[in-house]
């Protein structure tokens, strides 16, 4: 996807995906809310799947993650989630990667085992965060045991520690990994620190790997690291923009990626002093493609009316959604 540098491969995720959900119809009963519960409204995956591609120039997919709150669906609400994209996106998409990581090593197998029989192009995993792993072999063997379960299926760990709290650095993780999960295939890799990035790539430079990087603000950094694609929420609606940054970052401009990465940070660096996660990335999400997405599933709150107008107007002012009245008057605006 990314140019024809030798370090530079297969092509690659660059996407984070929402679980839509819906309002279930909440039963009065004597006065008392009965059912409150919050169902996945399956009916808008075909819709996204044509916005990404259409308005967004997003081919690749990754489901059930943090974005798509995974871990906050039941087994079989991920597995309908799983058919849903696989379904939909066929002659559409180019690669569906599931994430099927859970505390449970049997749901987990049991998720990938799913992912293979439908047709998934790859699948990923978290490490355990509840009762967590200790060591570097305690990850790489419960890793092996899920990957297992789908051995014909490219195999990808999903590093994130400052959700997991599973802090073994990637770095060390990757060495000899193949060894023990020969399926494995590449990295998505949600953290800050470049030096342990930089070292997985570096010492990797003979092995196919993908190496996905997965925050969004940074993301340039990272290019520069060699990695040879992302996955983030906010490619959801700055996809086209995040592909020019890419774009430019091919041809070796790199006066101008950075002009599309700074334009990225100054919409994140908004949002993130208001208060920015899973719930506000579906407010966001809504307001740009016009998809209903759901409110989040609890724990998480839905975003306030406040974040959802003040990011509105961020986005018109960086001319991220379409506003005639700004247009030609805003400083701020983004090439
Ligand atoms: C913690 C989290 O959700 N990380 C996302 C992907 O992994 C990113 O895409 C961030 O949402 C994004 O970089 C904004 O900080
Ligand atoms: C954004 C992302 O990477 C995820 O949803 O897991």
């Amino acid at each position: 996807m990314l140019g024809h540098e030798p370090l530079w491969k297969a092509p690659a995720p660059l996407a984070g995906l929402l679980t839509t959900l819906k309002h279930a119809f909440p039963k009065w009963q004597l006065g008392l809310v009965v059912s409150h519960a919050l169902e996945i409204n399956f009916s808008v995956i075909g819709r996204y799947v044509d916005y990404l591609v259409e308005e967004q120039g997003v081919k690749n997919v990754f489901v059930n993650g943090t974005t798509g709150e995974g871990l906050s669906l039941s087994i079989s609400e991920r597995c309908r989630v799983a058919e849903e994209w696989v379904t939909k996106g066929r002659n559409k998409l180019d690669q569906i990667v599931i994430h099927v990581g859970a505390l449970s090593l049997k749901e987990s197998q049991e998720l990938a085992q799913h992912a293979a029989e439908i047709g998934a192009d790859g699948i990923a995993v978290i490490a355990p965060f509840f009762l967590k792993p200790w060591n570097k072999d305690a990850l790489i063997n419960f890793l092996k045991e899920v990957a297992a379960a789908a051995p014909a299926l490219p195999f990808y760990y999903y590093h994130i520690p400052a959700l997991t709290g599973v802090k073994i650095r990637a770095e060390e993780l990757l060495d000899g990994i193949q060894d023990k999960i020969p399926s494995f295939q590449g990295l998505k890799f949600s953290d800050t620190d470049l030096l342990d990035f930089g070292q997985c790539v570096d010492q990797n430079r003979q092995r196919q790997f993908a190496f996905l990087f997965g925050v969004d603000e940074q993301l340039l950094s990272a290019l520069v690291m060699g990695a040879t694609g992302a996955v983030g929420s906010t490619y959801n609606y700055l996809g086209k923009k995040t592909k020019q940054m890419l774009e430019a970052f091919e041809r070796k401009d790199f006066s101008s990626a950075l002009s599309h990465q700074f334009c990225i940070q100054r919409f994140i660096n908004f949002v993130v002093k208001l208060g920015f996660g899973v719930s506000q990335t579906k407010a966001i999400m809504t307001l740009v493609s016009g998809i209903p997405m759901g409110p989040p599933r609890l724990p998480l709150q839905k975003a306030s009316r406040e974040f959802t107008d003040n990011a509105e107007a961020k986005l018109k002012s960086l001319d991220f959604l379409s506003c005639t009245d700004l247009k030609g008057g805003d400083m701020e605006a983004c090439s």
